[in-house]
């Protein structure tokens, strides 16, 4: 059988760690994909750098968009990285040329996987893309073929690597952020710009991407309210833990009557919920579906060996001839949706205020609390300091996102109220 001739952009984590892997089984994917997979051409910013890989015999190209041209390329791999620049140019080129393109790049399909799904379909070619999506877990897999027979009316899960493993580091050992942003770099986990980690951007082309697939809507991705880990302190650890609940950064992708939510933010999750307990680089993704019920997927979210994984699934598909549509059904059959906004989340809220121990500090707090019609589960206050700061800890019942942050809003007034209140939504038991 004649091989499958693979074209190679970006030789960082991901891209090295695809030629590696399609070295390494070069037998047993021959034998699953039914022909040998090879790589014939390859673009990277360094010709000279060692990345373990042998480079010698395969056609190279400084401007990544010329494996598009290349008659010896049947498949475009593109791992540089970005929504713009010379990750969409090579996307775009490639389409154009009437390849097929297989991507880890989240930031690019969450941006404009739209128009390339429509550029796609013109040119009778496909775009493969579970390497973007939780890494070596099969979501996209999951959601776009395997649970494709049902609505699908909620996706959420923990979508970055990088924020598990640095809130897991830091509970464990109690060790600083930056301390532990250090180590997901070098193993390889986080973004080439570690703010996309940090500050939920990630994890939000991840739902996007999720959202879009699983509503069979166009989503706009800057629709999606998204909140990082930054914010989240040793302390706020500890009082989850006191609680009963983990902190994870969830996203979390709803539709329902008044339309489709999209958020990304550090939550409450309650121990006793299986998303607990998936700890360090894994993700976790749960899909409900109406006939299918709940399915949940868990695995590694990131890092060399998981990611090339999903790339060279891709891979075996194609040379399988398996062809399926981007988004799940044509770009002309995405649904428009209403949007829904933060304000009319429904939640429990976990509120930590740094407060001055003094008298009638509470009951100030208490009373905005109820003039907003919010109703207080427990409160905790920890040691004595009179005249001092001390944290107290507010859990509300379930209220509205609106009113809370109506509610904060005059509590950071208040004169003993030292900083911005913590607010961190709790998941539902
Ligand atoms: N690392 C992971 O765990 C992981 C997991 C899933 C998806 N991804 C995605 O995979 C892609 C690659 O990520 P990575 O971790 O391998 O990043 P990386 O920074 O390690 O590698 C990117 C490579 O692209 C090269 N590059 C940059 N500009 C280029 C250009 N113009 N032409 C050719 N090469 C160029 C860089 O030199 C670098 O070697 C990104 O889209 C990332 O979001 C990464
Ligand atoms: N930086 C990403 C890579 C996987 O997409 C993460 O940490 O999850
Ligand atoms: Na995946």
């Amino acid at each position: 059988m004649k091989p499958l001739k693979v074209g190679i952009a970006g030789l960082g984590t991901v891209g090295a760690g695809v030629m590696k892997l399609l070295a390494a089984q070069a037998d047993l994917i021959a034998a699953r994909a039914g022909r040998p997979v090879v790589v014939t051409a390859v673009s990277a910013r360094d010709r000279n750098r060692d990345r373990g890989v042998k480079l010698d015999g395969l056609n190279w190209y400084d401007d990544a968009v010329g494996l598009a041209h290349d008659p010896a390329v049947d498949v475009v791999v593109e791992l540089i990285g970005g929504a713009e620049g010379k990750a969409k140019a090579l996307a775009e080129a490639a389409i154009a040329a009437g390849k097929t393109l297989v991507t880890a790049n989240k930031a690019l399909l969450a941006v404009h996987g739209v128009a390339l799904a429509k550029a796609a379909e013109a040119n009778n070619v496909t775009i493969a893309y579970e390497a973007a999506v939780a890494g070596g877990i099969p979501v996209i897999k999951a959601l776009r073929e395997g649970m494709a027979a049902n609505q699908v009316s909620r996706v959420a899960g923990i979508l970055n690597g990088t924020c598990n493993y640095i809130l897991t580091v830091m509970r464990e050992e109690g060790r600083d952020f930056a301390d532990v942003l250090a180590d997901a770099q070098r193993l390889g986990y986080a973004e080439a710009d570690p703010s996309f980690d940090l500050d939920g951007v990630d994890a939000a082309h991840k739902l996007a991407i999720l959202a879009g697939l699983a509503f069979g809507a166009r989503i706009d991705f800057s629709s999606v309210h998204i909140e990082g880990i930054r914010r989240i302190s040793g302390i706020d650890i500890a009082f989850a833990q006191e609680l009963g609940y983990r902190i994870k950064l969830l996203g979390i992708a709803e539709k329902t009557e008044a339309g489709i939510s999209l958020r990304v933010h550090p939550a409450m999750v309650p121990m006793e919920q299986p998303i607990a307990t998936i700890d360090g680089v894994f993700n976790a993704v749960l899909m409900d579906g109406d006939f299918a019920g709940p399915v949940l997927l868990r695995g590694r979210g990131a890092g060399e060996g998981p990611t090339a994984s999903a790339v060279v699934a891709d891979l075996i598909d194609f040379a399988r001839g398996i062809h399926v549509p981007v988004w799940g059904m044509a770009e002309s059959a995405l649904e428009e949706a209403r949007l829904v906004p933060m304000s009319e989340l429904n939640s429990a809220y976990f509120l930590r205020l740094s407060v001055v121990d003094q008298p009638g500090v509470l009951a100030d707090v208490t009373a905005i609390l109820r003039d907003h019609g919010i109703s207080l589960e427990s409160m905790l206050q920890r040691g004595r300091a009179p005249g001092e700061a001390v944290p107290i800890v507010l859990v509300t019942h379930e209220t509205t996102e609106a009113a809370v942050s109506a509610a904060l809003a005059r509590v950071g007034t208040l004169p003993a109220v030292l900083e911005p209140p913590a607010l961190i939504r709790i998941e539902p038991k």
